[in-house]
């Protein structure tokens, strides 16, 4: 987490009206002196993810240039960037969720812990247990809640026996901070919950496979400020057993949350570093005028 004057000097910096209209940048010009990543893109030691030159094709059109960046173990990475900047098209790129879209592409080198999760043997399925996913809207299945958690667990033989399940369920809906909220009521179906408790289940169900990685897609944007504050201390506690890579659309939440943060631009990646470095002393002209809201 941030402290509290990096936070301070972050808020100035996103909420001075005066930064908005005091520099121009010019767009074009920025993207063409930029022909690499700003920042540390790769890390030492500790990687969990490593892409290489990734590349994403939708058709004849190119969404994704040439990114390179480690993902590291135990860290939330924050992706931020305006709006069709390739956010979720590079999410989706890391447990191959792009396949299930007939025009894209992927190029480049993708490894988790080493192996090449873009080889056609491997076992996409369980490539998605190991890297789940949380999506924007939370999309429990039409089950109970304890079924909603159960599934993956079962289908992936998890469990000898019922009393192994139980406890994975347990478990994973306690790490997700709601079993004392549901604990007498596992049977209830999972879309009666509300908007924040089924966005936990949803996690609790991602969580109860066994992931590497989590991935999240604006995991927080259909909640309210309350539900939005206990899904992002739970990001914060699951960082301890799993690697988050999160897509915002809040910069404060980014700032919240993360360690490290990594800016999208035009399917570039232009800059990736330590969250505070980012907000406080960015180091291309491109991110300091989208932190600032000069544009996005
Ligand atoms: N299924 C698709 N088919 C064709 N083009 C797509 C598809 N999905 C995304 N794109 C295009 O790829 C580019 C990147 O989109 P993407 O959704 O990854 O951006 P994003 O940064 O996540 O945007 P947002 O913040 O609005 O969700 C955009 O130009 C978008 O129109």
């Amino acid at each position: 987490m941030l402290a509290v004057d990096q936070k301070r000097s972050f808020m100035s910096v996103v909420e001075n009206p005066v930064d908005k209209v005091s520099v121009e940048v010019s767009v074009p010009d920025a993207m063409a002196h930029q022909d690499k990543t700003v920042g540390k893109p790769l890390l030492d030691k500790k990687v969990s993810m490593r892409c290489r030159n990734v590349d994403v094709f939708y058709g004849e059109k190119q969404a994704i240039f040439d990114v390179s960046l480690d993902i590291g173990k135990h860290e939330v990475l924050a992706m931020i960037g305006p709006s069709g900047c390739g956010k979720s098209t590079f999410l989706r790129c890391l447990n191959r969720m792009n396949d299930t879209i007939d025009s894209c592409r992927v190029l480049g080198s993708l490894r988790l812990d080493d192996e090449d999760i873009y080889d056609p043997k491997m076992d996409v399925e369980l490539l998605r247990a190991r890297v789940g996913m949380v999506f924007q809207k939370p999309n429990p299945f039409p089950k109970s809640i304890y079924e909603n958690v159960a599934y993956g667990a079962r289908i992936h033989g998890l469990t000898r026996d019922k009393t192994e399940l139980d406890e994975i369920v347990e478990n994973s809906l306690a790490r997700a901070g709601l079993w004392n909220e549901v604990k007498d009521r596992l049977d209830d179906v999972g879309t009666g919950l509300s908007g924040g408790q089924q966005q936990r289940l949803c996690i609790a169900r991602a969580i109860a496979i066994n992931p590497e990685v989590i991935l999240m897609d604006e995991p927080c944007s259909a909640l309210d400020p309350i539900a939005t504050a206990t899904v992002e201390e739970l990001i914060d506690d699951l960082r301890r057993r799993y690697t988050i890579v999160m897509v915002t659309h809040s910069m404060q939440q980014a700032a919240r949350v993360s360690q490290r943060t990594a800016y999208f631009h035009m399917g570039k990646l232009v800059e990736v570093d330590k969250t505070d470095k980012v907000f406080t002393n960015p180091g291309h002209e491109l991110t300091e005028a989208y932190i600032t809201g000069r544009f996005g």
